[in-house]
């Protein structure tokens, strides 16, 4: 009989992407869980049961496995620097880490970076040769420039429309971010077949779309 796989799904943007993928892949799931306050949906006719988690947390479930896969951004991959195997890039949720700053921005002799994502700018920066300042702030990012806290920010751009609209520049574009899928690695092992045919299934969804 086959077994339940545990799916630590993240609720807000990249939930109605990915049921849609998975719905694409044959698999009855709800496509909206805005409503619920409930944070573990069984699902019984797709095989599985959803946790519903903060993005961030995602590969934290995973990694200790109380969940055997999981759904998140490489944004947060890189950041968290957890141990899960990565398993399917999704395609989806796609958008980019970049450096901003106001457009007269110059290099200063003390510079400050704000940012949600403190590990990953600090090791860029790093790796660039520059010395700045990191200070870790959880949303508005764009704030900080516009208000004196810091010089520049590292967060992520998908339209530009937060940037143009509090006249940012995007400086560079650090990495491309898309939603993978992760699994733990002893639940790899001990569920394989069920974890291999859901890859297979979005695998197909992917390629197709990949062809329109
Ligand atoms: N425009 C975007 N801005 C930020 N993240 C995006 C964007 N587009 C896609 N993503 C992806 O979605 C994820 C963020 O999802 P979401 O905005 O729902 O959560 P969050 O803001 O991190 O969490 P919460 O709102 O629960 O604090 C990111 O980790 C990234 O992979
Ligand atoms: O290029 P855009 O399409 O404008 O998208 C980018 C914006 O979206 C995200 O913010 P989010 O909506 O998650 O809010 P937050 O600032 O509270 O994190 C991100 O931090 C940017 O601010």
């Amino acid at each position: 009989m086959a077994e339940t796989l545990k799916v630590a799904m993240p609720k807000g943007r990249i939930y109605k992407k990915a049921s849609a993928l998975f719905r694409e892949a044959g698999l009855p799931i709800p496509l909206d869980v805005d409503e619920t306050r409930k944070l573990v949906i069984p699902l019984p006719e797709a095989g599985m049961e959803f946790i519903l988690a903060k993005p961030v947390d995602v590969p934290t479930y995973v990694e200790y496995g109380v969940a055997d896969i999981g759904i998140v951004g490489k944004d947060v991959l890189i950041e968290e620097d957890k141990d899960v195997y990565e398993l399917l890039d999704l395609g989806i949720a796609r958008c980019r880490m970049s450096v901003i700053g106001l457009p007269d921005w110059t290099p200063g002799i003390r510079q400050r970076v704000a940012t949600k994502y403190p590990n990953t700018a600090s090791r860029y920066f790093r790796e660039q040769g520059q010395q700045v300042e990191v200070v870790k702030l959880n949303g508005s990012i764009e704030l900080a420039p516009l208000i004196g806290l810091a010089d520049r920010i590292v967060d992520m751009v998908e339209t530009g429309q937060t940037l143009r609209e509090n006249g940012l520049v995007e400086m560079t574009s650090m990495f491309e971010i898309t939603s993978r899928l992760v699994a733990n690695r002893v639940s790899y092992r001990m569920k394989n077949r069920e974890i291999q045919e859901l890859c297979d299934r979005l695998q197909s969804v992917i390629f197709a779309n990949t062809d329109k």
